[in-house]
């Protein structure tokens, strides 16, 4: 046993996609491609490479319980590239990802209070009290 701190016994932060993201782009010299639009396009173009597994398929109960291994391992893949590019535009854009998402969690909780009921989720538009 070697007992040593391995990356995978790190838990896994935004600023650590932050980290590798911005290593990895200055190690190619990709910095340079790294525009705010250039990301934003590389984005909604993974978006739409996760949305293609889920094409034609229907309605699929949560948990994905009958895709085969390779299906789940795909859609992680597809879901990492939307995660890692989001995290490395937000840091082109000098927004730091992590308090935006807390206060936008906080908002959220404001604009629909859990002491009211809401006949759906339609963004509380029908909201029953
Ligand atoms: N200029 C680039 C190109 C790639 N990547 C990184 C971020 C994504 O996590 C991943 C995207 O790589 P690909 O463009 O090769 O996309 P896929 O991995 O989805 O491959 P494919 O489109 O062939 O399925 O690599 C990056 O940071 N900057």
């Amino acid at each position: 046993m070697t007992g040593g701190f391995q990356e995978g016994d790190q838990s896994v932060t935004l600023d650590l996609l932050k980290q590798k993201m911005d290593s990895f782009a200055k190690e190619r010299d990709w910095d340079q491609f790294h525009s705010p639009r250039n990301l934003l396009l590389a984005l909604v173009g993974e978006v739409g490479e996760l949305s293609a597994i889920f094409q034609w398929k229907g309605e699929v109960p949560k948990g994905l319980p009958d895709w085969k291994e390779e299906e789940k391992v795909h859609a992680g893949e597809e879901l990492s590239d939307v995660l890692l590019y989001l995290v490395r535009l937000s840091d082109v854009c000098d927004i730091d990802l992590g308090k935006a998402a807390l206060r936008k969690v906080e908002l959220n909780a404001i604009k629909y209070p859990a002491s009211r009921t809401y006949s759906n989720a339609n963004n509380g538009i029908a909201e029953t009290s």
